[in-house]
């Protein structure tokens, strides 16, 4: 029997609907990951309702939680980590120790980092400490990182002209160290406004998915972290980078589908479980090169 991989998961997790960990660790399971939540804060709500309740958690919680798993022996099972909202810098900085600790213990296990940034003309941005770490930080430690159009944006200090472009730019986040550059979000001068675009970018070549473009009242919250968490735990469950990036954009599309149909604010990710394991649709990724 196929041994199911262990996933640690460090970003927020909000009580009140889906954001960071409670965007993504339920999926993951479904998908078929043992999923190990470390919640970097816990909100009341994700922050685009513009008010929230609660804490971040102190930065050395981190390294402990992580050697109180090395306590009871468990931490060379961890096959992967997560990262994806930070609180700080210094939580940040906290988390690149976690993973050197568990890649000491299991060499093959990955990093894939959400470089989130939030969304400054929603109300929601990070400190310039948490950006600056993550571009000259985690970068290099990472085996994935998953940027959107502004987080790419803020790595390369400017704004892509075009599809090509914004290729250029992943590369160039590559040449920093990740295997593998996922955009979640492409968004160039030109591009057409029917479609939602994404792109892979690893040493082998790079690949550009395009899928409908839903129209919300409200844009939902939490996709970003979806995607990530879902990319992830399909290359723990053996698929190859193209076959992860293919299958997350299927779930994640079917995922907007349910929310839309429910007109919710907050994703449909119970609701949409099944078709998360087993998408309907199967979005196919095109080779492209500069
Ligand atoms: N197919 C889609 N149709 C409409 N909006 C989408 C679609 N996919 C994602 N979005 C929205 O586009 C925005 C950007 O998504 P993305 O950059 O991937 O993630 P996030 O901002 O959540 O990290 C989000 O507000 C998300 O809700
Ligand atoms: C607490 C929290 N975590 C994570 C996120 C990131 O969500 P997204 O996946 O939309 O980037 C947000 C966005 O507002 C948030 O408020
Ligand atoms: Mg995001």
């Amino acid at each position: 029997m196929k041994r199911t991989p262990h996933l640690l998961a460090i970003q927020s997790h909000v009580v009140f609907g889906h954001a960071g960990n409670s965007a993504a660790v339920f999926p993951m399971q479904r998908v078929g990951v043992n999923v190990w939540p470390l919640n970097t804060v816990q909100f009341s709500n994700h922050t685009q309702y513009g008010q929230w309740a609660g804490e971040v958690l102190a930065p050395q919680q981190i390294p402990e939680l992580v050697e109180g798993i090395a306590a009871i022996g468990e931490l060379g099972n961890c096959d992967a980590v997560l990262s994806g909202y930070l609180g700080s810098a210094a939580q940040g900085r906290a988390i690149l120790t976690g993973v050197a600790r568990i890649k000491a213990m299991n060499p093959k296990a990955l990093y894939l980092c959400d470089p989130v940034m939030g969304h400054p003309e929603k109300g929601c941005s990070v400190p310039a400490e948490v950006s600056d770490f993550l571009l000259e930080e985690a970068a290099a430690v990472a085996d994935f990182m998953c940027p959107n159009q502004l987080e790419l944006d803020s790595f390369s200090g400017r704004k892509p002209q075009s599809l090509f472009d914004c290729l250029a730019m992943a590369r160039a986040l590559l040449a920093r160290g990740p295997k593998a550059v996922l955009v979640k979000h492409l968004d160039y001068p030109g591009k057409s406004a029917e479609v939602f675009e994404m792109l892979l970018v690893t040493a082998e070549g790079s690949w550009h998915l395009q899928r409908p473009l839903l129209a919300f009242p409200r844009q939902p919250v939490g996709v970003g972290d979806l995607t990530s968490g879902l990319f992830l735990a399909r290359i723990l469950l053996g698929d190859s980078l193209v076959a992860a990036f293919e299958f997350t954009a299927s779930a994640v599309h079917e995922v907007l589908l349910e929310t839309q149909a429910c007109a919710s604010y907050e994703l449909e990710l119970v609701r949409a479980q099944d078709r998360i394991a087993h998408p309907r649709v199967r979005f196919e990724a095109t080779s492209i090169s500069l």
